[in-house]
C-alpha cells in the first residue's frame, strides 16, 4: 500500500481492483479505517479500479497535530488523485466521507464524476453532541465514548445477530489515535457546507440509514434538496449502513454508478 504525502502528511492508500475500468474511490467515517469497506470490496474490485485511503488522523496515516478541516480533508484527496496520476474518479463517501465529498464536489468538480453521500450530514444546527464528546475525549479518550458510538453506528438488532461484526467495528474504533479523532470531532462541531450544496454539479446519490440517529434521513434529505438533480435511497440500517445491510449498499452503489 503506498504511503502518500499531502502537504506533509503521509496518507495510507490502497488501489486494487479492475485496471482500465473507471475508478472508484471510498472515504471513511469517523473512528473507521479503509478496512470499513471490506464488505463491498469482492464486487467493487470486479468493476472498478478502487482506491480506498485512512483519513489523516485515523488507521496508518500520520496524525498532524489540529486544527483539521473539511478543505484539508479535500486537499488530502486530490494530493492522492495527482500522487497517482488520475484526472477523474467516482467518489463514495459514507458520514464524514461524505462530508468530504460535497466539499470536493464544489471545489473540484471536474475530478469527480458521479458523488455517492451516504449517513452524513452538510451541518450540525446543535453542536452540543460533539462538544460534549469532545469534553468526554479529552477525559477518558476513546473508550469513555466507544459504547454509545457503537450504538450508534449498528442496531441493536444487528449487533445481537452479528457480534463478532460489532466487535470488530469497535476495536477499529478503539484503534483510532485519539488525537486525531479529536481532531475530527472539533472540525465537526463547526460544519456548514449548506452554501456549498447548490453548487455540486455531479450526478450524486444521497444514501441514508432508516435508523441512523447520527446523521438522520432529514440530514440527508436536506443534501438531496440542495444539490440540483439528486436522488435518494434509504437503507434499513443505522449509521454505518455499508457493514450492516453490505448488499443493499453495494446494489444501490453499482446501481448508481452504472446507470446511463
Ligand atoms: O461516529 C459517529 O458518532 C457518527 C459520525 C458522525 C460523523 C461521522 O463520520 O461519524
Amino acid at each position: 500500500m503506498p504511503m502518500i504525502d499531502a502537504d506533509g502528511c503521509l496518507i495510507n492508500v490502497s488501489v486494487e481492483g479492475r485496471d482500465g475500468g473507471p475508478t472508484l474511490m471510498l472515504s471513511n467515517s469517523l473512528g473507521c479505517t479503509l478496512q470499513m469497506w471490506e464488505p463491498q470490496m469482492k464486487a467493487l474490485t470486479q468493476i472498478f479500479r478502487v482506491i480506498r485511503y485512512d483519513r489523516r488522523g485515523h488507521g496508518k496515516s500520520n496524525v498532524p497535530p489540529a486544527p483539521y478541516t473539511m478543505e484539508r480533508f479535500g486537499r488530502d484527496v486530490l494530493a492522492i488523485l495527482d500522487d497517482l496520476n488520475i484526472e477523474k474518479v467516482h467518489w463514495c463517501g459514507l458520514s464524514m466521507g461524505g462530508m468530504v465529498g460535497q466539499w470536493l464536489g464544489a471545489n473540484a468538480p471536474e475530478r469527480f464524476g458521479k458523488l455517492i453521500l451516504a449517513n452524513t450530514s452538510c451541518y450540525y444546527a446543535e453542536p452540543t453532541k460533539w462538544l460534549e464528546r469532545i469534553d468526554a475525549l479529552k477525559k477518558g479518550g476513546i473508550a469513555a465514548v466507544a459504547d454509545a458510538v457503537i450504538a450508534g453506528w449498528l442496531t441493536q438488532d444487528f449487533r445481537e445477530r452479528e457480534p463478532d461484526i460489532a466487535a470488530k467495528m469497535k476495536s477499529m474504533l478503539l484503534a483510532t489515535p485519539v488525537e486525531g479523532y479529536l481532531a475530527c470531532c472539533e472540525a465537526l462541531s463547526t460544519l456548514d457546507q449548506r452554501e456549498l450544496l447548490p453548487e455540486i454539479k455531479s450526478p450524486t446519490l444521497v444514501i441514508a440509514g432508516r435508523h441512523d440517529m447520527a446523521t438522520p434521513i432529514s440530514a440527508g434529505e436536506l443534501i438531496r434538496a440542495n444539490i440540483p438533480g439528486a436522488s435518494m435511497t434509504i437503507i434499513d440500517a443505522a449509521h454505518i449502513s455499508n457493514v450492516e445491510q453490505p448488499h443493499a449498499f453495494t446494489d444501490a452503489v453499482v446501481g448508481f454508478l452504472t446507470q446511463r
